[in-house]
């Protein structure tokens, strides 16, 4: 804990990269934490995209004084900003398999999702990577369409009855994403038993923001074992959720077993059994699933697949409600090509891919909030990048939201919405990048798209919005890039 960091801070001294100096324990956390308290301590004037010097202040203040490379203090762990869009390519494609996730993140998601894909590391994380990658690709991927129009549906209902009954037409449309994103990520994953799994993600929730709130002492080695308060509720929250998902699984056995069913179903908790069975059966136990990684994957993938769809949406319709030209060309390509001019109420599914318009709107949502604003990964071993020798155990903290508003990289207008510059698709990548990219980019990605345009073209094709009078411009960072008041929008239904 205190040898290695000062290696690297030598290594790192000797090729001209530098920072701000860390105090013991916490390193530059203090100094992060009292520059963002207060850039974000007053609403933006007007809905202006220019954003970064609020989110990330650090950033902009390290980036400043100490160059585009700059090393700072995560607690005991050294983290360097990397901002050269060649270099991000060559770590994120060639170094994946000797690069991955900190003890310091592994560590705050310990109780809350595990060791599940997302915070695994070398050959474990490729194993489960091939289990759970299928369930995202070609036929499996469409057939979990059926549940998310159904459930797009009842929101869009509860949308129309809160107009009927409310005295406004405002409405706080990011709280009805969260609840429609972890309805469709609780059906694909436990379908039959979806009101129990509705139950078992509503104390993930509160054991997610319990972690985040514990993550603040996490700084320095065995914290958590501390009994504050946190930790204890922390304890409890987990026994209970792994209490309930056992119940699921075990219902699912049982039946098997006692031959009422022939698989353990076709939703993405069935597919993990299977998957398991399916080793036992070769004797292959070595990277076999065993039930406590079933359930860390399971809180893994409602973590990872719902909140991240549920604030990209919540941007989209603050931007399109702050932009009605492109409102109006997105309703008309929807109109014609998902809804054949109104002459039904079913989207068709197979025409997602030609939404070339919506898919821009999309694209520029997440270059200007992109839910995921940082991606650090630590060098497991001494790796060669560019003209830098990156030596084991430092991280590579690279700022997403940073590069997405570099001007460098985008032009005058990085600050503006402009869909526009999506027309092309010739961009290059390292620049643009809100899944990540290379082996371990999202592994929900074409899940998350299909789910986007769905939900956008059918509350698009119902109603028409402006942003209310009500709405503060305030985004704050709290794992991904969240508008701190909700987004409020007036809605209109198109067919009083
Ligand atoms: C707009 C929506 C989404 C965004 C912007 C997003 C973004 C990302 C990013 C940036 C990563 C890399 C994180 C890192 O390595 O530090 C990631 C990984 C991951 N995402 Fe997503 N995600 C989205 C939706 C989803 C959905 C819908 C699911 C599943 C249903 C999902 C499941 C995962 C998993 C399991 C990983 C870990 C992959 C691995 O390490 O191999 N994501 N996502």
């Amino acid at each position: 804990y205190c040898l290695t960091p000062r290696r690297i801070k030598k290594i790192m001294e000797r090729q001209g990269v530098r920072g701000p100096k860390p105090r013991p324990l916490t390193g530059n956390i203090l100094d992060m934490a009292s520059l963002i308290s207060k850039s974000t301590s007053y609403d933006v004037n007007s809905i202006s995209h220019d954003i970064v010097g609020r989110l990330l202040p650090h950033y902009v203040a390290w980036s400043q004084q100490y160059g585009k490379r700059f090393i700072y203090w995560n607690g005991i762990e050294p983290r360097m900003c990397l901002t050269e869009t060649d270099l991000i390519k060559e770590f994120l494609l060639k170094y994946s398999s000797v690069s991955g996730k900190s003890w310091q993140q592994q560590e705050g998601c310990k109780y809350f999702i595990g060791r599940g894909l997302l915070m695994a590391n070398g050959q474990d994380w490729y194993h489960q990577r091939h289990i759970v990658a299928p369930a995202f690709m070609g036929d499996k991927l469409k057939s979990y369409a059926g549940y998310m129009v159904e459930c797009t549906k009842e929101m869009l209902q509860s949308l129309e009855n809160a107009l009927k009954m409310g005295q406004s037409s405002d409405v706080e449309i990011g709280e009805y994403m969260r609840r429609l994103t972890a309805d469709i990520i609780s059906r694909t994953e436990f379908d039959g038993s979806y009101e129990k799994g509705k139950q078992i993600f509503h104390l993930l929730t509160l054991l997610q923001s319990r972690c985040a709130q514990a993550s603040r002492h996490l700084c320095f080695p065995g914290s958590r074992y501390f009994p504050s308060k946190y930790n204890r509720e922390i304890k409890s929250l987990k026994m209970e959720v792994e209490r309930l998902l056992m119940e699921i699984i075990q219902s699912r056995k049982d039946c098997v077993e006692i031959g009422r069913s022939s698989s353990y179903g076709n939703d993405l908790l069935g597919m993990l059994l299977n998957e398991m069975q399916k080793k036992k059966i070769s004797g292959n136990n070595g990277f076999g699933l065993n039930l406590q990684l079933i359930m860390d994957q399971c809180k893994t993938l409602f973590f990872a697949g719902h909140e991240t769809t549920a604030i990209l949406l919540t941007w989209t319709v603050m931007l399109l409600a702050t932009n009605p030209i492109w409102q109006q060309k997105v309703r008309a390509e929807v109109m014609t090509l998902l809804f054949n001019n109104a002459q039904t109420q079913n989207p068709s599914v197979d025409q997602l891919s030609k939404l070339t318009l919506l898919q821009m709107v999309i694209n520029e949502s997440m270059r200007l909030y992109p839910p995921a604003s940082v991606l650090p990964r630590m060098a497991f071993e001494d790796m060669k990048l560019g003209d830098l020798h990156i030596p084991k155990g430092l991280s590579i903290w690279i700022p997403v939201l940073a590069i997405h508003h570099s001007e460098e990289l985008w032009g005058k207008d990085a600050n503006e919405f402009n869909p526009e510059r999506f027309a092309s698709k010739s961009f290059t990548p390292g620049r643009f990048m809100p899944f990540a990219a290379g082996p371990r980019n999202c592994v929900g990605q074409a899940f998350a798209m299909m789910e986007a345009k769905l939900i956008l073209a059918m509350l698009i094709s119902k109603f028409s919005f402006t942003i209310s009078e009500n709405y503060r411009h305030a985004p704050v960072v709290v794992l991904t890039i969240k508008p701190k008041y909700g987004v409020q929008v007036c809605l209109k239904p198109l067919n009083p």
